[in-house]
C-alpha cells in the first residue's frame, strides 16, 4: 500500500511566535538573586526544550511497510527476482561452510609449520577479529558504491584467499591469506544485507533475513564435519590444505554471479510505501563514516537494539564452549553425545525460525512496536530456562531444556537485520549494519567472553553462564522491549525525510533553474543530551547573502557547524545545490565549495602573513597555476595584507587578523562562505573595510551566510535575514523587515549591539 501525500497528522508542538516566548530573567540583587535567576532561567530552558522536543508521530498506516497487504515469501521473492536472494544466501552459506577450517585444522597447521600453540591461536583470533573489523570499511563502501560489485569483488577475493590459504608455503603467507580473507568475508555480510532490504518488499524482511541467518548457521554447524572429512580424505601430510582449496572454489563461482545482480534503488520499498514512487538520486555525495555513525547513534531504536543485542551477545562466543565443557565435566558426555547435542540445538533453531519470522513480519505490518517487543520477549524465557537447564540432573534433560532457550536467543539474533534496516535512513544501511555487528561482537561478545573465561576459571561453567547469561538476557530483553516505544517515532523520521525528499525532487523538476545554493530543512541538533536546534530551516539562493541573527546561545554558530559538517543533525537535511549533503565529511564539503570562517582567532600567530596564506593554499599544492591565481586574487582584495606578508600574524591588529583569517578561507575558492561573528569586537572603521570585502565577494557571485550580532551590520550586508531564538527560527525574510519587527530587533540590541 502506498500512502497518499497530503496534510499530515503532526503532533510536533510549534512554539507560538509571540513575544513571551523569550521571557527575561528577572534582575535581583546580590549573588543569591543571580543564582536564583540562573536556576529559573535553566528551568525555563528545560521546560522549553521539553515542549519543543515533542516528536513528530505519523499515523501508523503512513509508516513504511505498516498496513500493507500480507505477502508470501514466494511473492516477496518474485518482486525482486531470485538471483539476488539466492546469490547472497548461497554465498553466506558457503562462507560459513569454511568457517571451521582454521579451528578444526589448527593442530595439523601447527604441526605442518612447526609453530607453537600460541602462534596458531593468535592466527585464529586475528582472523576472527578481521571479520568484525572488516565490517566497517565494507559497510561504508556499501553506502557509496554498487553493492553487487562489493559482493562480487569481496567474494572473489575471499574465495581466492581461502584457496590461497591451502597453498601457503609458510606461516606468514597463511596468516596474510587469513587476514585478507577475514576482511573480504565481511563484504557479503555488509553489502548483502542492505541489498536484500532494497531488493525485496518490507513485508518479507523478517523471513528473508532469517533464511539468510538460518542458512549461514546451518552450514556453519556443518563446517567442522565437512572440513574434517575433506582433510581426512586428503591424507595425513597435506590433508589440511584440501578443505581450503576445495571450499574456496564454489565461493569463486558464486561470487561471479553477484556481478549479474541488478542493483536495487536505495530505499525503494520505503519510498514506494511512503511516497508511492521511487526517487533516484543522481550522483549522490559520498557519505562520511563519522557523520553516519553520529546520526545512527542518535536513533533511539538503534541505540536500544545495539545495547540490547550487545547484552545478548555476552554469551555468543562462549555459550557453546561452556555448554560442552559442562557436558564433559559434569555429565561425562562422550564426544559423540556432545556432537548430537550441538546438532539438535542447531536443528531447533531451524524449527523455530519458520514460526517466528512470519510472526515478526505479520506483527510489523500491523504494529512495528509489537514486532520489536516480540524480539525482546524471545529473550526473557531464558532468564528462567537457563537456571533450570543448568541444574538438570542428566545430559538428556540438560539438552532438552536448552533447546527452546538456544532457539529463542538465536531467533532474536536473526531478527537484528530487519529491525535495524527498518529505522536506519536508507542511505546509511551499510554503516548501520556494520556498526551493530561491531557493538554486538566486539563490545558484547568479546567482553562477555572475557568475563566468562574469568568466572569459568575461578568457579565453573555453570557459574559463568548463570552469572553472565541470565542478567544479560534479562537486560537485553528488557532493553529491546523498552526500545520498542521509540520505533514509531523513528519510523516517522524515515517518513518525514522521504517526504522532504519528494518535495525537493518535485520542486527541482518544476523549477530546475532556481535550486537554492544551500538548503537547511527541519534540522534538530543536540550537544550530548541537550538539544539546541529545533526544526531549523532556511534556504539561501545562489549569490545571496543571508544574515543569521539571534539572541546569545540561540544556536547560530551551531547551525553554521551543521552546514560545514562539523556537527551531524539528529534530524533534518542539508543540501548544497539541491544535492543532499547531510552525511558528507567537512573535508568533502570543502571540496564541494563550502567553507567556514569560525568565530574567534583564526590565524597562526607565530607564523607570518605569507606563511598563513601558504598553509591555507596547501590543498592547491598540485596546481601551481591555480595557487598563483588565488594568491593574486586574495592579495588584491586585501591590499593592506599584501604589504605585510613578512609580518608575524600575532603582531597584526584584531581587524587585520580577521582580514587574514578571511583571506585564508578565500584561498579555498569557496562557493558558499559561512562566516561566524564577522564584526565581533572590531572597530567601526575595520568593520567598514570588512563590509567592502563582502560586497566584492557578493559581486563575484559568492553565496554567503553570516552570523552577526549587530543588526545594523546585518542590514548593511544581507539581502535576507533569519532570526533564531532558543534554537528555533522566529523570522525569515528580507533584512529590512526584521528591523521593523520590534520584538525581535530588541532582542538583538539587548544582546550585543556592536555596530
Ligand atoms: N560544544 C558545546 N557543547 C555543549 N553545548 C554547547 C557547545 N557549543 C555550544 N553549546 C550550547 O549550545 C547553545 C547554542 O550555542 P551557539 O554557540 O550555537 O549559539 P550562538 O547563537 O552562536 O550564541 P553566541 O552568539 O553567544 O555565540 C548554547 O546554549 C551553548 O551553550
Amino acid at each position: 500500500m502506498s500512502a497518499p501525500i497530503g496534510p499530515l497528522p503532526l503532533t510536533r508542538n510549534k512554539v507560538a511566535q509571540t513575544e513571551d516566548a523569550a521571557p527575561a530573567v528577572p534582575i535581583r540583587a546580590g549573588a543569591a538573586g543571580l543564582a536564583a535567576g540562573v536556576i529559573e532561567a535553566e528551568a525555563e530552558r528545560e521546560a522549553f526544550q521539553a515542549q519543543a522536543k515533542r516528536e513528530v508521530i505519523f499515523a501508523d498506516d503512513l509508516l513504511p511497510g505498516v498496513g500493507e497487504e500480507p505477502l508470501t515469501l514466494r511473492q516477496g521473492l518474485a518482486a525482486g527476482g531470485l538471483l539476488t536472494f539466492t546469490t547472497v544466501v548461497t554465498l553466506a552459506a558457503l562462507d560459513e561452510l569454511e568457517s571451521a577450517t582454521l579451528t578444526t585444522l589448527a593442530p595439523n597447521i601447527r604441526d605442518a609449520f612447526h609453530i607453537g600453540n600460541s602462534a596458531i591461536t593468535f592466527i585464529v583470533a586475528a582472523a576472527s577479529a578481521c571479520l568484525v573489523l572488516g565490517a566497517i570499511p565494507m559497510g561504508w563502501l556499501a553506502d557509496r558504491v554498487r553493492r553487487s560489485r562489493i559482493i562480487g569483488w569481496a567474494g572473489l577475493a575471499f574465495g581466492l584467499l581461502v584457496t590461497a590459504s591451502g597453498l601457503a608455503t609458510n606461516i606468514l603467507l597463511l596468516f596474510l591469506a587469513r587476514f585478507g580473507a577475514g576482511i573480504a568475508k565481511a563484504g557479503n555480510n555488509a553489502a548483502g544485507s542492505p541489498l536484500l532490504a532494497d531488493s525485496y518488499p518490507i513485508g518479507v524482511r523478517g523471513r528473508l533475513y532469517t533464511t539468510l541467518y538460518g542458512a549461514a548457521r546451518t552450514t556453519g554447524a556443518l563446517s567442522p564435519i565437512v572440513v574434517a572429512g575433506i582433510a581426512t580424505l586428503g591424507g595425513e601430510a597435506s590433508g589440511w590444505r584440501w578443505p581450503f582449496v576445495i571450499l574456496g572454489l564454489p565461493i569463486l563461482v558464486f561470487s561471479a554471479f553477484a556481478f549479474r545482480i541488478r542493483e536495487a534503488p536505495r530505499g525503494q520499498y520505503e519510498m514506494k510505501s511512503v511516497l508511492g514512487d521511487v526517487l533516484t538520486e543522481i550522483d549522490p555525495m559520498p557519505i562520511s563514516l563519522e557523520a553516519a555513525s553520529a546520526r545512527l547513534m542518535r536513533i533511539r531504536t538503534i541505540r536500544s537494539a545495539i545495547i540490547g543485542f550487545s547484552a545478548l551477545g555476552f554469551t555468543l562466543f562462549t555459550g557453546g564452549v561452556l555448554t560442552n565443557l559442562w557436558g564433559d565435566d559434569h555429565f561425562h558426555m562422550t564426544t559423540f553425545q556432545r556432537g548430537v547435542m550441538g546438532s539438535v540445538s542447531g536443528a531447533a533453531l531451524l524449527v523455530a525460525l519458520p514460526f517466528v519470522a512470519p510472526w515478526y513480519d505479520r506483527l510489523y505490518r500491523t504494529d512495528p512496536a509489537r514486532a520489536m517487543r516480540l524480539l525482546g520477549l524471545c529473550m526473557l524465557p531464558n532468564v528462567v530456562l537457563l537456571p533450570v537447564q543448568w541444574f538438570m540432573p542428566n545430559w538428556i534433560l540438560f539438552m532438552l531444556v536448552g533447546l527452546p532457550a538456544g532457539a529463542l536467543s538465536s531467533v532474536a539474533f536473526a531478527m537484528i537485520g530487519p529491525l535495524v534496516a527498518s529505522v536506519v535512513p536508507y542511505r546509511l544501511r551499510g554503516v548501520g549494519g556494520a556498526l551493530t555487528s561491531i557493538y554486538v561482537f566486539f563490545f558484547g561478545a568479546t567482553l562477555g567472553a572475557l568475563l566468562s573465561v574469568l568466572l569459568a576459571d575461578l568457579y565453573d561453567p555453570r557459574v559463568a553462564i548463570l552469572a553472565i547469561g541470565v542478567p544479560a538476557k534479562l537486560v537485553g530483553g528488557l532493553m529491546i522491549i523498552r526500545g520498542s516505544s521509540s520505533i514509531r517515532g523513528d519510523l516517522s523520521l524515515v517518513v518525514s525525510d522521504l517526504r522532504d525528499e519528494l518535495a525537493e525532487h518535485e520542486r527541482q523538476a518544476t523549477d530546475p533553474e532556481n535550486v537554492p545554493a544551500l538548503q537547511v530543512h527541519g534540522v534538530d541538533f543536540s550537544y550530548g543530551q541537550v538539544q539546541v536546534l529545533f526544526d531549523v530551516g532556511f534556504e539561501v539562493k545562489r549569490g545571496e547573502t543571508l544574515a543569521l541573527l539571534g539572541t546569545n546561545g540561540a544556536g547560530k554558530s551551531t547551525i553554521l557547524k551543521v552546514i560545514a559538517g562539523l556537527g551531524t543533525p539528529t534530524r533534518g537535511t542539508v543540501r548544497l545545490g539541491g544535492r543532499t549533503m547531510t552525511f558528507v565529511s567537512p573535508e568533502q564539503r570543502g571540496r564541494y565549495g563550502v567553507h567556514l570562517l569560525p568565530g574567534g582567532k583564526g590565524v597562526f600567530a607565530s607564523m607570518t602573513v605569507r606563511e598563513n596564506l601558504e598553509m591555507a593554499a596547501f590543498r592547491l599544492r598540485r596546481s601551481q597555476e591555480e595557487r598563483d591565481r588565488r594568491f593574486a586574487y586574495v592579495l588584491a582584495m586585501f591590499s593592506d595584507l599584501a604589504g605585510r606578508q613578512s609580518q608575524r600574524a600575532g603582531s597584526l591588529s584584531g581587524g587585520q587578523q580577521q582580514m587574514l583569517a578571511l583571506a585564508m578561507v578565500l584561498m579555498h575558492d569557496p562557493e558558499v562562505l559561512l562566516i561566524d561573528e564577522l564584526s565581533l569586537g572590531l572597530a567601526p572603521v575595520v568593520v567598514a573595510d570588512l563590509l567592502a570585502v563582502l560586497e566584492r565577494l557578493k559581486a563575484d557571485g559568492l553565496t554567503i551566510v553570516v552570523v552577526e550580532q549587530s543588526l545594523n551590520i546585518a542590514l548593511a550586508v544581507a539581502d535576507r535575514a533569519v532570526f533564531l531564538e532558543k534554537g528555533q527560527v522566529r523570522f525569515t525574510g528580507p533584512a529590512r523587515e526584521l528591523a521593523e519587527r520590534d520584538d525581535l530587533a530588541r532582542a538583538v540590541f539587548l544582546g550585543a549591539e556592536g555596530g
